[in-house]
Formats: C-alpha cells, sequence, structure tokens
C-alpha cells in the first residue's frame, strides 16, 4: 500500500501537460530515459491524461497516483528490468498511440489494455530467465513452469494483485463486461512479452502485414497486432540513438553474465551470451537485431509508413555494432574475449 497523504501530495499537484516537460516528448526521436526516475510518475500521469485515457474511463487521480507508485514499487532493481525499463517500454506505447492513428486499427479498450500492460509487463522481474527458474527450480518455476512462460505469468499476478488492492484499481469504473475484457487482454499482451510467444508468432504477424488485408472487425487480426506491437514497446531501445542502444545493451549484459556467473556457480554451463568468458557482444548484438529486433520494425513499417524512422534507427545502430567489432578485431586480433563496449 502507498501511504494516502504522498498520494494526495502527488495529486495535489497540477498535472503538467506533456509538453510542458520536452517539446518533442510525442516524437519516435525522443529518448524516455533523459526523464530522471524522479520524474517518471508524473510523466505517466500526463501520458494517461494526454491520451484521454482519464477521462474516457473514468479513472480518478488519486487512484492513478496510487496504481502508478505500486507498480513502480512492484519493480527490483537489476541492471535492466527495472521500472524505468518498464517506463521507457510504456513512452514508446504513448508514441505509437499518438502518431499511427491506432484507433483505426484496434478497439479503445485494446489500446488502453496495451498501455496498462506495457507499465506491468515486467514487474517484480530478477533479472534472470525462463530457463532459469526452471534450472534453478525456482518458487515462480514451481508455480507456473507446466504451462511455460514462468516470469510472464508471474508478471501477470503481481499486475493482477494491484488490482485487486483497494484503492489502486485503475479499472474500478469499467462495467462489469469491459473489466472482465481489459483482464482478459492484459493476459493475453503480458504473456506475448515471452520471447518464445513472439518467435512463434512473428510469421503470422508478417503474413498479416504483407497481405494487405488487415481487418479491424477480425479479433484474432487485432489479437496479432497488439502482440506485435507489444513487443515493439518492449524492444523500442533499440529504436534510439547509439548512446541510448550502446547503454542498453552494458545493462542487458550486466545481467546475463550476473546470470552466467550464478550458472557456473551452481555447475551449470551457461549460454554463450551469458557467459562473460566467451560472449562477443559486438557479435550478439547484431544477430539480435538480425533475427529479433529489425524484423520486429520492419513489419510495424509495413502496417505503419510513418513508422519507417525506427526501422531506419536500428539499421543505423547496427551499423555502429558492425563498426565496433571491427575495432575489436583489429586491436585485439580474433580473440572471441567479451570486452568493455567501447566508444
Ligand atoms: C522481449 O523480451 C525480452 C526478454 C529479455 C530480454 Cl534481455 C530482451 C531484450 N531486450 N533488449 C535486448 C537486447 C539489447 N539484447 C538481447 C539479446 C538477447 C536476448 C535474448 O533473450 N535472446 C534469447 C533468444 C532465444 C531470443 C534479449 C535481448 N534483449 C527482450
Ligand atoms: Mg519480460
Ligand atoms: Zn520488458
Amino acid at each position: 500500500q502507498v501511504p494516502t497523504y504522498e498520494v494526495l501530495a502527488m495529486a495535489e499537484s497540477t498535472v503538467p501537460t506533456v509538453t510542458t516537460f520536452n517539446v518533442n516528448f510525442d516524437s519516435f526521436d525522443f529518448a524516455p530515459r533523459t526523464i530522471p526516475e524522479s520524474g517518471t510518475i508524473l510523466s505517466c500521469l500526463s501520458m494517461f491524461e494526454d491520451l484521454g485515457f482519464s477521462s474516457r474511463w473514468r479513472i480518478k487521480t488519486e487512484t492513478l497516483v496510487r496504481f502508478l507508485m505500486m507498480v513502480k514499487k512492484g519493480y527490483r532493481n537489476p541492471p535492466y528490468h527495472n521500472w524505468m525499463h518498464a517506463y521507457a517500454v510504456t513512452h514508446f506505447c504513448y508514441l505509437l498511440i499518438k502518431n499511427l492513428q491506432l484507433h483505426n486499427y484496434l478497439e479503445d479498450i485494446e489500446l488502453l489494455a496495451l498501455f496498462v500492460s506495457c507499465l506491468c509487463h515486467d514487474i517484480d522481474h530478477r533479472g534472470t530467465t525462463n530457463s532459469f527458474q526452471v534450472q534453478s527450480q525456482s518458487v515462480l518455476a514451481a508455480l507456473y513452469s507446466s504451462e511455460g512462460s514462468v516470469m510472464e505469468r508471474h508478471h501477470l499476478a503481481q499486475s493482477m494483485c494491484i488490482l485487486n488492492t483497494e484503492g489502486s484499481n485503475l479499472f474500478e469504473n469499467l462495467s462489469s463486461k469491459e473489466y472482465q475484457t481489459v483482464l482478459d487482454l492484459m493476459r493475453d499482451i503480458i504473456l506475448a512479452t515471452d520471447l518464445a510467444h513472439h518467435l512463434r508468432s512473428v510469421k503470422e504477424q508478417e503474413d498479416l502485414a504483407d497481405s494487405g488485408n488487415y481487418n479491424k472487425a477480425s479479433i484474432p487480426n487485432r489479437q496479432s497486432l497488439l502482440c506485435l506491437l507489444m513487443t515493439a514497446c518492449d524492444l523500442s531501445d533499440q529504436t534510439k540513438n547509439w548512446h541510448n542502444t550502446k547503454h542498453i545493451a552494458s545493462l542487458v549484459y550486466q545481467e546475463f553474465f550476473s546470470q552466467g556467473d550464478l550458472e557456473k556457480a551452481l555447475g551449470k554451463n551457461p549460454l554463450e551470451m551469458m557467459d562473460r568468458e566467451r560472449a562477443c557482444i559486438p557479435e550478439l548484438q547484431i544477430s539480435f537485431l538480425d533475427n529479433i529486433a529489425a524484423p520486429v520494425y520492419k513489419i510495424l513499417v509495413k502496417f505503419f509508413p510513418e513508422a519507417e524512422v525506427v526501422a531506419r534507427n536500428v539499421e543505423e545502430n547496427r551499423k555502429h555494432w558492425v563498426h565496433i567489432g571491427q575495432l575489436l578485431k583489429l586491436r585485439h586480433g580474433n580473440s572471441t574475449q567479451a570486452m568493455s563496449v567501447e566508444q
């Protein structure tokens, strides 16, 4: 529970509009991690207002503030999968809604579910993967490994707990039918953040984009697009400038290498990408961009040509990794020794 006086103090302060923060806050080039963590709750408040969610779904400011503080507090502090990741993901969702006229493709309640899912999608992440949960026989694996997507089921469960807590239920003023719908949507969307799920679904998303037959009346079409958009938000750090991308890679590999160290301590052999002795970050990032990130934004651009700039930024970042890789080869021969990510 978040103390009421804190909530009221926050709610008392007038909700600044997004433009009072930054003139290009709603541009694809804006890097949300430039907002200090201390300003992220107010920033989320102003995004809810700006998107018209507060009035459309009759969300009381006090309830919204309490919800945001509970969600933020629900995140731990691993190098990458922390609250600032959730905030950056949510900001990209804001950009999609603001720039792509998504209401021509999705229902209003689906946009609300997507936005709230971005806030909640990695809540209580421990900085380790689904396979690590199973390998280490964690409590979460005991709970969810039979269904798969162990961490994602936990993120969903934690989100439901917050919504079921008196005073922080965002959806308290929705009709019972709307309420059930938004929870079902959050379940589908948060479970879709499992990369294994994404890899199984991306072909279908590409075919739908290539067909040019997207039909807003088709539930499967809308579900497919929602999953694509969620993954696009989750990986959106790759669509920003090189400084941001480089920084994110160092956070992700801090997390991966810590897991690799744990696995070695448990007598297991970590994946190369988790092994600080073997990983070559530029190589790994080029294959991550080629095999996972770039295809997502190429498909996004097929649906929404006006999003072209994000796909171009991913290509730009790939070129930087190629250059870094060449520098490393020149400087350190072909040793696969993991080197710190240099300028
Ligand atoms: C959407 O869900 C997730 C979940 C976890 C993570 Cl860390 C990420 C994520 N976000 N940014 C990154 C970056 C910059 N590099 C990454 C390199 C590899 C992998 C990875 O999981 N490879 C396993 C393979 C079987 C797919 C994920 C990476 N990643 C996204
Ligand atoms: Mg996740
Ligand atoms: Zn995430």
